[in-house]
């Protein structure tokens, strides 16, 4: 079998959403998503400039010799624009061998730990009463955990809270970056009466997460851990920019509120301290921006020495595509913990026809051979590319924050 072709596809039912197509000679083609967000664009040059070409002639089932082509061939080794392409390359590659071997992804990789794979939700709201609704409303869909965001009074708008009731959250929100102002103080005041009211309405099984999203110091996040310990949260996530590994080490010395990260993370190398340290308890890295299958599992082989385990980003920050291979991946890794969900548009479903099924609070891969997603290109051709950029955070005296 050999590569015939390459090609990115570009396409924008709600959010700006990229696809690699390899196709070989034998009529078989696999599926990539190369989506991150807020640079699509750069990704999508990658590809087409230095990954598409020298594709082509190659035997589609090297995919190991594939990955170290792009990776150490790169030279400019990681970097989320690189490794986004080499994981969009990868996760096609994986689902053209299913597709020959007639395997759904999870058998290749070793069959399954699990019969399904428990996904979180978005519950978001602009005060807490707000949130708690929309709690409410996925504790009805079935959801066993939900990821719990508020607006923080005195603070105009905040992270990961959607513009209107029930809508999904999508932060990139404009052409250009927005600004936020961030108050690390009124956060920090204010965000522990949201995990108090979870509990005291829905009780101590349903899981609950939350994302600080890298705005706090080390020692904020040391007294935000210990004082949501009574609310025994399933994950405080990006507590603090990451690129510090061993900066983890202080909050780990003052809580045990389980943490996770990496999200923003590209390869091992920027987990593997947090991880052999024991800093972490949850690793986010996903299939795209981590240059995939190949990589990824390397990244939860080693977080298994550590009983660290998955938590992948996921939708709708990533097409179905890579959902449908991170299902895959979720069901058969050993070390699973999460798989994080928000449901993808009618527009987007209707682009990426895909296998995998949610019912009762979990997902499904679906049996189909490959990861089990497809592409209609003519609707995809619908919906032309808008540029749209992630906001920027200042605090309240200017200063140019994390966002
Ligand atoms: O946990 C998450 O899902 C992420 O933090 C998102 O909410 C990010 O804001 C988005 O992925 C940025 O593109
Ligand atoms: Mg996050």
């Amino acid at each position: 079998m050999k590569i015939v072709d390459a090609r990115v596809i570009v396409t924008c039912p709600g959010r700006n959403l990229v696809t690699l197509k390899i196709e070989t000679d034998e009529g078989i083609y696999g599926i990539g998503d190369a989506t991150l967000n807020g640079r699509e664009l750069a990704v999508v040059a990658y590809l087409e400039e230095h990954v598409a070409p020298a594709l082509i002639g190659r035997d589609p089932s090297t995919i190991e010799d594939i990955w170290q082509f792009f990776y150490r061939g790169a030279y400019w080794r990681r970097g989320p624009v690189t490794m986004s392409a080499i994981g969009a390359v990868d996760m096609a590659l994986w689902d053209i061998m299913g597709k020959a071997a007639g395997l759904p992804l999870y058998k290749l990789l070793g069959g399954k730990s699990r019969d399904r794979v428990m996904v979180y939700g978005h519950a978001t709201g602009h005060d807490i009463e707000g949130c708690l609704e929309e709690v409410a409303r996925h504790v009805e869909l079935g959801y066993r955990a939900v990821r719990v965001q508020c607006g923080i009074p005195g603070i105009a708008s905040t992270y990961g809270v959607a513009k209107k009731p029930g809508e999904r959250y999508e932060p990139a929100d404009s052409s250009l970056p927005s600004e936020n102002v961030w108050s690390t103080s009124k956060y920090l005041n204010h965000v522990p009466k949201l995990f108090q009211a979870v509990r005291e309405r829905f009780g101590d099984d349903l899981h609950v997460l939350h994302d600080v999203h890298h705005r706090l110091t080390p020692i904020e996040a040391a007294r935000l851990g210990k004082e949501v310990e009574p609310y025994h949260l399933f994950w405080l996530e990006d507590c603090v920019p990451a690129e510090n590994q061993a900066a983890f080490r202080m909050i780990r010395q003052h809580t045990t509120t389980p943490l996770a990260v990496g999200e923003v993370f590209n390869s091992i190398h920027d987990c593997r301290e947090l991880i052999e340290s024991q800093s972490i308890d949850y690793i986010r890295a996903t299939l795209t921006h981590a240059g995939g299958i190949t990589h990824v599992r390397r990244i939860a082989a080693l977080a298994e020495l550590y009983h660290v385990r998955t938590g992948f980003h996921g939708p709708t920050d990533l097409s179905p595509v890579c959902m449908g291979a991170a299902l895959h991946f979720d069901t058969w890794v050993p070390n699973f913990g999460i798989q994080e969900h928000m449901p993808h548009s009618e527009e987007t479903d209707a682009v990426f026809p895909h296998a995998y099924r949610f019912e009762d609070g979990h997902f499904t891969p679906g049996e189909v051979p490959g990861h089990g997603v497809d592409i209609d290109e003519a609707l995809a051709a619908k919906y032309p590319y808008k540029r749209a950029s992630l906001p920027v955070n200042r605090l309240e005296d200017g200063t140019l924050w994390h966002w």
